[in-house]
């Protein structure tokens, strides 16, 4: 509908501008000749009419039309004409590419962006410290000494010349433009990170936290809004494709052709890695034998019919192939039985020696046995960073403490807990079933076993149990006080 309301207008400013030139030409001054041309169908036009102007003069007085020599006449106009021509195309250009920056498929520019660019001429590795650029930001950042720690290292690796780190995050940013009258999306909210060769780094967090977001950006499918992120020292807003040579990918949902065997689909992604002749053959084999895909024939059968747990052991494979320095791996193991996931795990373990690999996961088992660090990802922003013995100490100094009784017992059962830890705090309850944290300095284990079998004896208590925090009481933790936070501003 838009195109033919465009095209109906053109043709209209087409049929006004023979009018104009056939019939009154003669009584329009030059000058509003020359103006009108500004509008480009009415150069395009001047210049085709008096195109055939000269041809219909050269036929009948036997020349040849129009030459270059005659451009230059005033008489025809035809000067003006190509110099307007000429100045509108180099303006139109640099508007279109203007527009297609901002309104491009994930690109989602600023519409000020150029300006900033002007602004911010600087040598990609020279940083500032955030501190004072993050203005309001700064509060929220205090709160996490780890996420400042992390931020405050990424700034010095970038003073270095030369790095230890496969991955260095700077500041990385997205945001989705707002489309059919929704607002804009902030999914990753200046993410610094680094992650040397041989760390497998676990990015967790809840649904719709942003990990996706960050991955499409770092493998080059989605461009970051500001910052950016070096892979092997290669910028991705600008080096990508050589990034790509250091790079393997296993996607959330598998991208394979239901037609291609398992080892057609390696030769073709290990040839992409340059991988050629017997180091090719050799490099297929093993990564088959890797994901237990080589015996029985499974490797030359056609991917459409392998099981789940099969293709994502071949996405996995795939994301290996051609010994790449940098890994991404969201969720690799979802949908997997607990066989072809612990088969899984001791891939990924095995692969990590000699490379980063970042990865997504919803199980904390996952990545408690895989990641030597963790970050959690709240709302597009780390909520905190660290090893998940450093982050069960930091944020569980508590045993959690579980009891079901009738509902008629619930009041002794709180009493009880008061006198063992005055400052336990009640975390859940249903229907009876209570959970307290309880600071660790303030109990003892002998108290509380010698407490519950006194209560077994005033009541009927149907459960309890006693636990150390776990990586799962910290990520719910995090999670439920960024996402209060977020809600608060
Ligand atoms: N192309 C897009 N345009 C607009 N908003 C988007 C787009 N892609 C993602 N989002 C939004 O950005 C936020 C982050 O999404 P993202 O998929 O990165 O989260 P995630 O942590 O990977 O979630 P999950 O664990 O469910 O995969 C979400 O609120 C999502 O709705």
């Amino acid at each position: 509908m838009r195109n033919s309301c465009l095209g109906f207008i053109y043709c209209l400013f087409l049929l006004f501008a023979s009018f104009t030139l056939m019939g009154v030409a003669s009584l329009v001054a030059e000058g509003w000749i020359i103006f009108m041309e500004l509008y480009p169908g009415f150069a395009l036009y001047r210049g085709l009419y008096e195109f055939a102007e000269y041809a219909l003069q050269g036929n009948s007085m036997g020349t040849d039309g129009m030459k270059w020599g005659n451009m230059s006449d005033s008489e025809n106009g035809m000067s003006d004409v190509m110099i307007i021509m000429l100045l509108e195309w180099l303006a139109v250009l640099c508007i279109a590419y203007y527009v297609d920056q901002i309104f491009a498929s994930g690109s989602g520019k600023n519409p000020k962006y150029l300006l900033q660019k002007f602004r911010k001429k600087r040598p990609s590795s020279f940083r500032r410290p955030s501190l004072g650029r993050q203005g309001s930001k700064v509060f929220v950042d205090m709160d996490k000494p780890d996420v400042m720690q992390e931020r405050e290292k990424v700034e010095q690796i970038l003073l270095e010349p030369t790095t230890t780190h496969s991955i260095v995050c700077d500041n990385l940013r997205k945001v989705y433009p707002g489309r059919d009258g929704n607002p804009e999306k902030l999914a990753v909210r200046g993410l610094s990170l680094a992650i040397p060769r041989g760390e497998c780094f676990g990015m967790l967090g809840p649904n719709g936290a942003g990990k996706t977001s960050f991955i499409s950006m770092m493998i080059g499918l989605t461009t970051p809004s500001s910052g950016t992120a070096y892979v092997e020292g290669l910028d991705i807003r600008t080096q990508m494709d050589w990034v790509y040579t250091s790079m393997g990918v296993c996607p959330q949902h598998d991208l394979l052709w239901e037609t291609l065997s398992g080892r057609e689909h390696l030769l073709f992604y290990g040839r992409l890695k340059n991988l050629k002749g017997s180091a090719l053959k050799k490099a297929v084999e093993d990564s088959l034998k890797s994901v237990n895909l080589f015996n029985g024939g499974v490797a030359d059968k056609q991917a459409g019919k392998y099981s789940g747990g099969m293709k994502r052991r071949l996405s996995v494979a795939i994301s290996l192939i051609g010994d790449p320095k940098v890994v991404y791996m969201d969720e690799p193991s979802t949908g997997l039985d607990p066989a072809s996931r612990s088969n899984l795990w001791n891939v990924v373990k095995r692969a990590k020696q000699d490379r980063a690999i970042i990865l997504t996961t919803h199980s904390m088992e996952e990545a408690e046995y895989l990641c030597d660090r963790l970050g959690i990802f709240v709302s597009g922003g780390l909520q905190c960073v660290g090893n998940p013995k450093e982050l069960k100490g930091r944020y569980g100094g508590s045993y959690v403490f579980t009891m079901t009784t009738s509902v008629n017992d619930e009041r002794e059962v709180e009493q009880m807990v008061r006198r063992l830890s005055p400052n336990a705090e009640k975390t859940y309850h249903m229907a009876g079933t209570q959970k307290f944290e309880m600071p660790k300095h303030e109990v003892s284990m002998a108290n509380v076993f010698q407490a519950v079998e006194v209560a077994k004896s005033r009541f009927p208590v149907y459960a309890w149990g006693l636990s150390d925090t776990t990586l799962e009481d910290v990520f719910i933790k995090v999670a439920n006080s960024a996402q209060e936070f977020h809600t608060l501003t």
